[in-house]
């Protein structure tokens, strides 16, 4: 008799309508207690439990929730809160862990961020991208004098939770080797590694503790196994299972985002129960997998994609795993990860095109697939097989997704449209002479804060509440706005400040050809954070110009030059749900053709600079070095193509935020921006160092202050600064910015700060 059962590794927690996202921002502004926020927390465990129970599912996951971040949960859990916060006895543990979270004057707001040498004590935990997706976590801080203890009780009451709904449950948590390479040392030179033989007892006391609760698998997550590790880090996985199974616990050790090659042995080798691959990303080591995993280990395959948005090929995934079921006698079936990365359900799009919808599957409907499969490999009657049969087939003939005039103009591409017309040296002398710009340029990122008023405007435009051209004249009086403001703080090169847009990715994603949006497609993005990513089913195209008429409106309003404001293509490929029909690097190719035309409208706008803002393309990398070369070949050529465009007199500027730039400056510079403004104010101008070192040829913006914090930096600051970058960058290069777009900041702090801004780089001319 063969076995078979479903499982997932996480589940979305926002909840269908975002009710996390309501509560949490309620509870901040003092508007719900901390009652009610666990209680908003407990309604949509038991709400989604019941969704994976209703599935037939026969464990229901345990431990995936969190108020705002699964690493920032096992912090506590793990009684590790940087000592830096100086918590005192009376806070509570949501007030600390909201401070780790937030600053404790409440103020994380974005996205990214690297230890700051002036950051006051109880400022935020570092955040930073979950391996290669659009979920950012908070870091751990550790240092010689970091000790564990058992502290948090949370994971156990919500076990209790569900048991007392009647669930089985199987725990999850973030494996001892992967929370440690997650942290951050908090002195140059801590082996972080040296913390295992601490951290090791309170997992094992943990894992006996669940174990004596009654929960019957304990899921370890140790995604790093699909990452190039050092050794050390390798053999240490070998002590660790060895020691964590003394605590009798089943564990099924979970893989994912990224094939294990190196580490298939290893992972096959150690003391767990149960082993969970990524049958997506990671789909040619599952014979492997199969023989090296001795029997009676557990074999768990991610087969259902839990990184997109498409119905899976029941029919070829049945075909995968009729051989392994065959040879092993049980199979665990699962997403290849957590559902985090996908909206929660299809039941509520329907404004969706519905053809189009027929070819989708969010969480709930991945839990449908997996029923589906297990009756299909049981060799029950699945009439939803029928179902998944002809919407696999719409979509492989649909006419929609393919597009003749696409395909021609990416055929015919000349080989050099990827270059511009002179190179940089001469380029910067027509600039200049066009811009006529002082020293030390001043200007921000593009985004001005996105107010109540601001979205409430939109929220009634789509509801219907308000007509069209009113809600246009609401937003070109926001961006006349805008426009005064920066005049009046005497910053030389102006934006718009994007206040017509809903998110960066999805605005442009609304306006292409080969795309759909959602209604409440949220994933969230860090705390209560969220996008929505556009869904890219087929070829891309720009039926007209997205952005023109703004941009020229507030050119219209300033002698000064405005900044036109683009997303590039591999943000918006990396920020959207992509087609799984063609090579990624088509797909972005097609998207920066239609960026082309923007810029070349824009251009003839009379626009003179334009943005093309890159912040994922860091992101991008593939998780192995070995596959980093091709990515960044297709990834750069990208841009330049919409980038080339641009005559010679036109200022072409990119921006990156949150990522460590320097191992991959050859390919930034290969961009051949005129201008790039970076992240840099948070680790001290720290970041721009590699850039001097290279001798980056092109003009930089490091960024001079931090804008995840309502903190308004002082002029002196914002000099320091200045003067350090000038160290490294020759001073005619050098252009002076916030680190990122002002989206999430209100204005009161934005003037100030900018006010500042401009004075210090007034003194730098001085
Ligand atoms: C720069 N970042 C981005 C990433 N990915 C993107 N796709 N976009 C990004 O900008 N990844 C890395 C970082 C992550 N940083 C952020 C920062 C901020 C947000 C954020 O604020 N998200 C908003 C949602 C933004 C949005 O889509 N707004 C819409 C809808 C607004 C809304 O919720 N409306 C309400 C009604 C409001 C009212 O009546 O007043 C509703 O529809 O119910 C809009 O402006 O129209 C968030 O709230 O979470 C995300 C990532
Ligand atoms: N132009 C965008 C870039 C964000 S990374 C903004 O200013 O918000
Ligand atoms: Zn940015």
């Amino acid at each position: 008799m063969k076995t078979l059962h479903t499982h997932v590794l996480g589940f979305p927690r926002i909840g269908a309508r975002r009710e996390l996202k309501t509560a949490l921002e309620a509870f901040w502004r003092g508007e719900l207690d901390e009652a009610a926020l666990e209680a908003a927390g407990a309604a949509l465990r038991a709400r989604h439990w019941a969704l994976q129970a209703d599935a037939g599912l026969e464990l229901v996951t345990v431990g995936d929730f969190a108020f705002y971040d699964q690493v920032a949960s096992h912090i506590q859990l793990f009684g590790c809160e940087p000592a830096r916060f100086g918590f005192d006895e009376a806070a509570t543990p949501l007030t600390r862990y909201f401070a780790m979270a937030r600053g404790e004057r409440g103020g994380h707001t974005d996205c990214c961020a690297h230890p700051h040498a002036g950051q006051h004590s109880g400022h935020a935990l570092d955040m930073t991208k979950w391996f290669d997706t659009n979920y950012h976590y908070l870091v751990p801080e550790f240092g010689p004098e970091t000790a564990f203890t058992l502290a948090g009780e949370r994971l156990l009451a919500e076990v209790a939770e569900a048991q007392a709904l009647g669930h089985r449950v199987k725990a999850t948590l973030i494996g001892p080797l992967t929370f440690l390479w997650l942290g951050t040392a908090r002195e140059d030179g801590f082996d972080r590694l040296s913390l295992l033989e601490k951290l090791l007892p309170v997992y094992t006391t943990l894992l006996m503790r669940l174990k004596a609760q009654g929960v019957e698998w304990v899921q370890v997550d140790e995604p790093i196994l699909g990452l190039d590790l050092p050794q050390e880090w390798r053999n240490a996985f070998e002590i660790a299972y060895w020691l964590l199974a003394q605590s009798g616990a089943r564990i099924m050790l979970a893989t994912y985002f990224s094939p294990l090659e190196e580490n298939l042995g290893l992972a096959c080798r150690l003391p767990v129960a149960g082993l969970h691959v990524d049958g997506v990303r990671a789909a040619h080591e599952l014979t492997s997998v199969c023989d090296w995993l001795a029997l009676p280990k557990v074999l768990s395959v991610g087969i259902v994609d839990g990184r997109n948005i498409w119905r899976t090929d029941l029919d070829a995934a049945i075909a995968v795993l009729k051989p392994l079921l065959d040879k092993r006698g049980e199979l665990w079936l699962a997403p290849s990860c957590s559902l985090l990365h996908v909206p929660l359900s299809l039941a509520n799009e329907s404004a969706l095109d519905p053809e189009v919808r027929s070819w989708l599957a969010f969480a709930t409907e991945k839990l449908s697939e997996l029923a589906t499969l297990k009756a299909a490999l049981r060799g029950a009657a699945a009439p939803q097989l029928v179902e998944a049969r002809a919407a696999i087939a719409s979509r492989a003939r649909s006419t929609r997704v393919h597009s003749d005039a696409v395909a021609a103009r990416v055929q015919a591409l000349p080989g050099d449209a990827d270059r511009r017309g002179a190179p940089f040296a001469a380029r910067q002398v027509v600039q200049r002479a066009r811009l006529r710009l002082p020293a030390f340029p001043t200007t921000t990122i593009g985004s001005f804060p996105q107010t109540a008023a601001i979205r409430a405007a939109r929220a009634a435009f789509r509801r219907g509440a308000l007509p069209l051209a009113q809600y246009q004249n609401a937003m070109r009086a926001e961006i006349a706005h805008a426009v005064a403001r920066q005049e009046a703080i005497g910053l030389d090169v102006l934006v718009h400040g994007e206040a017509e847009r809903n998110d960066m990715v999805e605005y442009f994603g609304e306006q292409l050809d080969g795309f759909v949006f959602t209604q409440h497609g949220w994933v969230q993005s860090y705390g209560s954070r969220c996008v929505k990513p556009p869904v890219l089913y087929g070829d891309v195209a720009r039926p007209r110009a997205m952005t023109v008429d703004w941009a020229v409106h507030a050119q219209s309003l300033s002698a000064r030059p405005v900044k036109g404001m683009l997303t590039g293509p591999v943000t918006i490929l990396q920020w959207s749900f992509v087609r799984d029909d063609q090579p990624r690097a088509l797909t972005a190719l097609q998207i920066a053709l239609a960026m082309r035309d923007e810029v070349a409208d824009l251009q003839a706008g009379a626009i003179g600079i334009i943005q093309i803002d890159e912040p994922a393309l860091r992101e991008g990398l593939p998780l192995r070095r070995a596959r980093w070369d091709d990515y960044l070949a297709w990834a750069t050529r990208a841009f330049r193509i919409t980038a080339g465009a641009a005559r010679d007199d036109t200022q072409i500027h990119t921006h990156m935020c949150y990522a460590e730039f320097n191992d991959i400056l050859p390919q930034i510079a290969a961009l051949d921006a005129d201008v790039i403004t970076i992240e840099t104010s948070r680790s001290d101008m720290a970041l721009l160092d590699g850039f001097g070192k290279f001798r980056y040829p092109n003009e930089i913006g490091p960024g001079v202050y931090d804008i995840h914090s309502p903190a308004v930096p002082g002029t002196d600051a914002i000099e320091r600064l200045l003067r350090k970058a000038a160290q490294v960058i020759p001073a005619a290069n050098l252009w002076v910015n916030p680190d990122c777009g002002l989206k999430t900041r209100g204005w009161a702090e934005t003037e100030a700060a900018l006010v500042n801004m401009v004075a210090a780089a007034r003194r730098m001319r001085a």
